[in-house]
Parts: C-alpha cells; sequence; structure tokens
C-alpha cells in the first residue's frame, strides 16, 4: 500500500471518528434539554466544583463538603474548571446532576496551550503559596519569576519557607535576609517544617476559609506539606473515582480538596509547575510589585529602563525605594525571554 493510501484512509476514520463524536455530543445535548424541560430535575441550588472529566464535573453541595454529584453541563456555557462556583439541579432519577449556570468568579488561574491559547485551570483562588526551602536553595531570579506569574493572574502570592530544621542560626539568618526583600514590598512569608511539626498551625490557619494552591521547585515539599495537611489523602493523579471515569485527561485535572483544619486546596501537576509557564515582557515589568508606582513616569515612552535619562525606574532605584535584587532579577527574566 502506498503511503498517500494510508494518509487518505487515516484521514476518512478521523473524520468519522470526528462526526460521531459529534453526533454523540449533539445527542447528549438534547437529553439534557429535554430533562431541564421536563420533571426529572430538583430546584436549582448552589455548588463548587471540585474535579473536572471533560464532559462531566463532580459537584459539591455548598455548605455539605462530602456531598458530591456527577454532573453532566448544559449547553451554552463556558469552559469551566475547578473551584468555580456554579447553579446546579439534582437529578431525580439517579445520582447525577445537571450544571446550569457559573456564578461569577474572583479569580482565575490560566495557562497557554500549546497552540498560545489562553486556557482556564482553576477559579476562585486567594492564595499561590510558593514553598522554598534551604534545600534546594531558591535563586532570587525563580522566586521573582514564581512571583510575576502570580501579579500577572492577579492572585496573592505567599512565600512558605519549608524545611527550618535544616536552618542552623547561619542559614536562618542569611534567609531571614533574603526573605526581608520580600516582607518589605509587602509579601507575606510564613515559615514551617513538616517534619518538626515547626509552624504548622501558624500555616493551617492562614489556609484556613480560603482556596489555596502550592507551587514551587521540585524537592521543596510540596507534597510532603500537602500529606501533613490532608493526613490520608492521596492527591495523586489515578485515584479510583478517576480511573473509573472515562474522559481521560486525568494527569492535569485538578482537584479540590478541603483541609481538615479549614480551609481547601486546589491540587494538580500543572498546578505545581504554575509560574514557569510563558509570560511576556510587559507582565514582568508589571509582576514587580514594587515598579508600578514609577511606570509610566520615565522621559521617554519607549524607555528600556537601562541606561535612559529620565528613567523613574532608575532614580527609583538610586533613591533606594528599588531594591538592586529585585532590579537584577527583572532584567536576568526579561533576558531569559529574549533568549
Ligand atoms: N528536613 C526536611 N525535609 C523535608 C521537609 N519537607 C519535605 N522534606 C523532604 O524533601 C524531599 C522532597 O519533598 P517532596 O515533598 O517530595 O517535594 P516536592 O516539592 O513535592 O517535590 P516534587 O514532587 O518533585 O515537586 C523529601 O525527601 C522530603 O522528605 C522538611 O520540613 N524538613
Ligand atoms: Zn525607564
Amino acid at each position: 500500500m502506498s503511503k498517500r493510501k494510508l494518509t487518505r484512509k487515516q484521514k476518512w476514520r478521523i473524520e468519522k471518528v470526528q462526526q460521531e463524536r459529534i453526533a454523540r455530543a449533539q445527542k447528549k445535548e438534547q437529553l439534557i434539554e429535554q430533562e431541564l424541560q421536563d420533571d426529572s430535575l430538583g430546584s436549582e441550588q448552589q455548588g463548587l466544583i471540585i474535579a473536572h472529566y471533560g464532559a462531566t464535573l463532580d459537584i459539591e453541595a455548598i455548605g455539605q463538603p462530602g456531598v458530591i454529584r456527577r454532573c453532566h453541563l448544559r449547553t451554552n456555557l463556558p469552559p469551566l474548571v475547578t473551584g468555580d462556583k456554579v447553579v446546579w439541579r439534582p437529578s431525580l432519577k439517579d445520582d447525577t446532576g445537571v450544571v446550569v449556570a457559573l456564578e461569577e468568579r474572583y479569580s482565575l488561574l490560566t495557562r497557554p496551550d500549546n497552540h498560545g491559547r489562553i486556557k482556564p485551570v482553576a477559579a476562585n483562588i486567594d492564595y499561590i503559596v510558593l514553598v522554598i526551602a534551604p534545600i534546594p536553595m531558591p535563586h532570587l531570579n525563580l522566586i521573582d519569576r514564581y512571583l510575576v506569574a502570580a501579579e500577572t493572574v492577579g492572585i496573592e502570592p505567599v512565600l512558605l519557607l519549608n524545611k527550618t530544621d535544616l536552618l542552623n542560626d547561619e542559614g536562618m539568618e542569611m534567609l531571614n535576609d533574603m526573605l526581608s526583600i520580600y516582607e518589605d514590598i509587602g509579601y507575606r512569608v510564613l515559615r514551617a517544617s513538616t517534619r518538626t511539626a515547626d509552624g504548622l498551625a501558624p500555616l493551617k490557619n492562614f489556609l484556613d476559609e480560603h482556596i489555596s494552591v502550592f507551587v514551587g521547585q521540585s524537592g521543596v515539599g510540596k507534597s510532603s506539606l500537602v500529606n501533613v495537611l490532608l493526613p490520608g489523602v492521596d492527591t495523586r493523579v489515578g485515584d479510583l473515582s478517576e480511573t473509573t471515569g472515562k474522559g481521560m485527561h486525568t494527569t492535569t485535572a485538578a482537584k479540590l480538596f478541603h483541609f481538615p483544619a479549614g480551609g481547601m486546596l486546589i491540587d494538580s501537576p500543572g498546578i505545581r509547575e504554575f509560574g514557569l509557564w510563558h509570560i511576556d515582557a510587559q507582565a514582568v515589568l508589571e509582576g514587580f510589585r514594587e515598579f508600578r508606582p514609577y511606570l509610566g513616569y520615565c522621559r521617554f515612552r519607549d524607555c528600556k529602563h537601562e541606561k535612559e535619562p529620565g528613567c523613574a525606574l532608575k532614580e527609583a532605584l538610586e533613591n533606594g525605594e528599588i531594591l538592586e535584587e529585585r532590579m537584577f532579577s527583572y532584567k536576568q527574566i526579561l533576558d531569559s525571554l529574549e533568549s
């Protein structure tokens, strides 16, 4: 068989599969619309998306943690993600339901897909907890990159220094110096150890009544922290409900968990990588929180904030209102985008 023939056959097959898929989706839509018309659904109520499996979602009834229903979606809804608050109606025939509306989001974590299109990942997150540790030692540059990414999506980042048990007085002093840079700019800094339970109580307090995500470099102890805060819960992908579910996008699926001490965590391998996603040059500039009051005040509109006269940022740097470390870091991140 020639190569071309094979390709044509493949093409036909793909089209056929596609058509079948569309037909199935249409049938499902009709069924959902039918259900909404007749009496097979209960009254509208509020829910929280705790997991997402492509065509279906797990919805938790608000105010009733643990009451979970697998729901279909009404057509014409925007893409929904874990953390979204929705209006849904339970089926009176079985333990499913139908999502009928999306409530307003107060924050949205997004990431670009392979084609550069921005995709929603998780919603209504209050805090991006950036975990760092003495080992692996953080580069300022990396911390700043994460912070810029958090600022770009408009979600409050907090720094969490884990593994404090590894620090002697000298090490602690060094890290405190580094962290004070961030405290001075207005970021909150927490300290903890999963080994000695040092700092865990304030951390639990902090996480209470909010939705958080943990991000940070490999090896800083994100899994260890999650294990301590969510004892007995395996947050890794591929648990029972996911393997029996059909839409197999499980490796990136974000899930929502309740901390026993209060508060919620949204976790997925994709979210843990947050911060390493692409950012553009303007976002980098604006992502340095303390630069913002000076932006737009340079003499030249196209100021590169390097050697130009009348550069407002350079002036702020000379006056000590912007720290050398952060300016250096800004330039480094910018260079990394260009290369
Ligand atoms: N000494 C000390 N070690 C810790 C602490 N927390 C975690 N570790 C250790 O650090 C190593 C990495 O921890 P993980 O929880 O796997 O780190 P992670 O950030 O989830 O790493 P990735 O899964 O690669 O992203 C493990 O050997 C942990 O036992 C701590 O508070 N103190
Ligand atoms: Zn300038």
